[in-house]
């Protein structure tokens, strides 16, 4: 994970990917965290109308977690939604990523909004064709992002931005512990090794391990900001926008 320190304070980087529309930038811009009391620098990228052809694989590489986010009122962001959320974890099979089936308010329209299809059907044994038509529910069900998120490991939200719904608070919540979880435990890790080295060469090393258990605010960063990065400056090809 490439969350570092800067001076006491811990940073994680967030992409936040789906196609175009779905509500990525107004996501962004309404969250104000606090958690716990301490300072967490988070630093959100809002990776714009970004396609599976062009998918963001610099972005997921510089991330610390990852948000899916799909409109739930278009089918075709939520197959776009599942294929990058897929591409996601192969890249990074073990960073923390949530799904958010955006614009919950409108789920009224899920009784009333069906899209009519027509099958055409080779009837084996009497040889000719058949056409069968049935309703098919344009809006991604509940039940079909919950799906999704199992199969692919991570946690899912149904959310309203435009209604500020409190699932936009837990989903954020549980990406920010989740990051402190892999940070702490790859602090862990590092202290165990440098202590054991330290054993071998007869001078352990006493330095005591951060306390990586510390939430804080939320700051969003500006474009300026992520550009003046060293891992960015390096990556010429990058077309992540900020989310402000
Ligand atoms: N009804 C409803 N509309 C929303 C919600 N969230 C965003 N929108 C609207 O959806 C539209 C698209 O939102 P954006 O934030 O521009 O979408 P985006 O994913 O950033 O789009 P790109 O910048 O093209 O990648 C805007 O008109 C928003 O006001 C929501 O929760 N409910």
């Amino acid at each position: 994970m490439k969350t570092e320190d800067k001076g006491n304070m811990p940073k994680v980087r967030i992409a936040v990917i789906g196609k175009s529309n779905v509500g990525k930038s107004d996501l962004l811009y309404k969250q104000t965290l606090t958690v716990n009391n301490s300072a967490l620098e988070v630093e959100i990228v809002d990776v714009s109308s970004c396609d599976v052809q062009a998918f963001p694989e610099e972005a997921i590489y510089w991330a610390d977690a990852c948000i899916v986010v799909y409109d739930i009122t278009c089918r075709d962001s939520f197959a776009q939604a599942t294929d990058m959320l897929q591409r996601v974890l192969q890249l990074r099979s073990q960073m923390p990523t949530v799904l958010l089936g955006n614009k919950a308010d409108l789920e009224h329209l899920r009784q009333e909004a069906v899209t009519s299809i027509t099958l055409k059907v080779k009837l084996r044994n009497a040889g000719y064709l058949e056409f069968i038509s049935y309703a098919l529910p344009s809006l991604v069900e509940d039940v079909e992002g919950r799906t999704a998120a199992v199969q692919n490991n991570c946690q899912f939200y149904e959310v309203s931005v435009a209604e500020n719904s409190p699932a936009i608070y837990n989903a954020f919540d549980v990406l920010l512990n989740e990051c402190r979880s892999v940070q702490s435990t790859q602090k862990t890790r590092k202290f165990s090794v440098s202590k054991m080295i330290g054993t071998l060469i007869g001078n352990a090393n006493s330095k005591a391990v951060p306390n990586a258990n510390q939430g804080g605010t939320v700051v969003v960063c500006h474009k300026s900001d992520l550009y003046k990065s060293r891992v960015l400056r390096r990556r010429q090809n990058f077309t992540a926008t900020a989310s402000l």
